[in-house]
């Protein structure tokens, strides 16, 4: 189980922010080329990440490198260039079918990306909500989806709602297409950087729909989404107990029993236990 709690987003042209993110507490990082880079610094931002992604100095950091999308004219050279630095990941935006995740997959083999470099799918179009669980099962080198819920607004003609209703549709759609093919799944971005309790509000929002964590672009917003996404004391102490009550309760022959007056069957023993992994593997970072 790789922890994905905070997933920080940087402008591949900000030589500050690659370097700044050495030091920044964030699970994972993504390199962008895409919307964070100007058309004239197109260039000189994939020399720098590629760099960057190739030089190991980001620790436990997971480093993915997000592309230009598959329509631009940037997308092959990025690709390329990344399948050579040999990130944890590449990220493609505007994913939209099946034959885009099978045609990224070729261009990585073809430019000989080694085996740990997977592919994070975008899910931020009105297409990919509805192709969403034939992008999920594409292939195994597909591992993670992520919104993209500022070009889904766009193309929706939302407007900002209350509990994001809006996006709830393509956001529930993504995340069952996303279980239903055993991948991960990451919430999109929240552009208001000064307003910590509105982020707070919206990745406990994300957390509680199933998401396992959430693309962020500010440092400040790394600390309450790391502590978000984490299992809190109580959760653990709580799955310790749910696990301890079955086992006695297999013991005693019962299939069911209950903890703090709820009941408890297998099924939540298999999620106490995720739980448990989950809290080993981010103490384990
Ligand atoms: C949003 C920002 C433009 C704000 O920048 P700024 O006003 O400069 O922030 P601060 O002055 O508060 O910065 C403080 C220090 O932190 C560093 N910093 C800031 N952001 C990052 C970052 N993302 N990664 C690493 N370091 C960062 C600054 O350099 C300062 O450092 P120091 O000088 O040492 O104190 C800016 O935060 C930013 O550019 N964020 C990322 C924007 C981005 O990547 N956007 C693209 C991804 S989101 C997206 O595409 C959405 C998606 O596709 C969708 O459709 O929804
Ligand atoms: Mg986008």
């Amino acid at each position: 189980m790789t922890p994905r709690r905070s997933v920080l987003y940087m402008p591949g042209a900000n030589e500050r922010a690659l370097e700044k993110a050495k030091t920044l507490p964030a699970d994972a990082l993504i390199f962008d080329l895409e919307d964070a880079v100007s058309p004239d610094a197109k260039e000189s931002a994939r020399e720098r990440v590629c760099a960057a992604a190739a030089s190991g100095d980001y620790g436990k950091r997971e480093v993915a490198i997000r592309v230009n999308g598959l329509d631009t004219d940037w997308h092959d050279a990025d690709l390329r260039a990344a399948a050579q630095a040999g990130p944890a990941a590449v990220v493609v935006p505007k994913v939209n079918s099946a034959r885009d995740v099978m045609t990224i997959e070729r261009a990585l083999e073809l430019n000989g990306a080694p085996e740990h470099t997977m592919i994070w799918a975008m899910l931020e179009t009105p297409v990919a909500m509805l192709h969403a669980e034939e992008i999920a099962s594409a292939s195994e080198r597909l591992t993670v989806l992520v919104m993209g819920t500022n070009d889904l607004a766009k193309e929706l003609h939302a407007e900002p709602a209350a509990g994001r209703a809006p996006l709830v549709a393509g956001l529930s759609l993504s995340l069952l297409a996303a279980r239903a093919a055993g991948k991960q799944i990451l919430d999109g971005v929240y552009n208001d950087v000064q307003n910590l309790e509105g982020f707070e509000a919206e990745a406990t929002q994300a957390r509680q729909f199933g998401f396992d964590g959430k693309t962020l672009i500010h440092p400040g917003q790394i600390e309450p989404c790391n502590r978000v996404f984490a299992p809190s004391d109580e959760a653990i102490t709580r799955a310790r107990k749910v696990i301890e009550a079955f086992e006695k309760a297999k013991r005693d022959g019962d299939a069911v029993v209950t903890v703090d007056g709820r009941m408890v069957e297998n099924l939540h023993v298999a999620e106490a236990e995720r739980v448990l992994a989950l809290a080993e593997a981010i103490k384990a970072r």
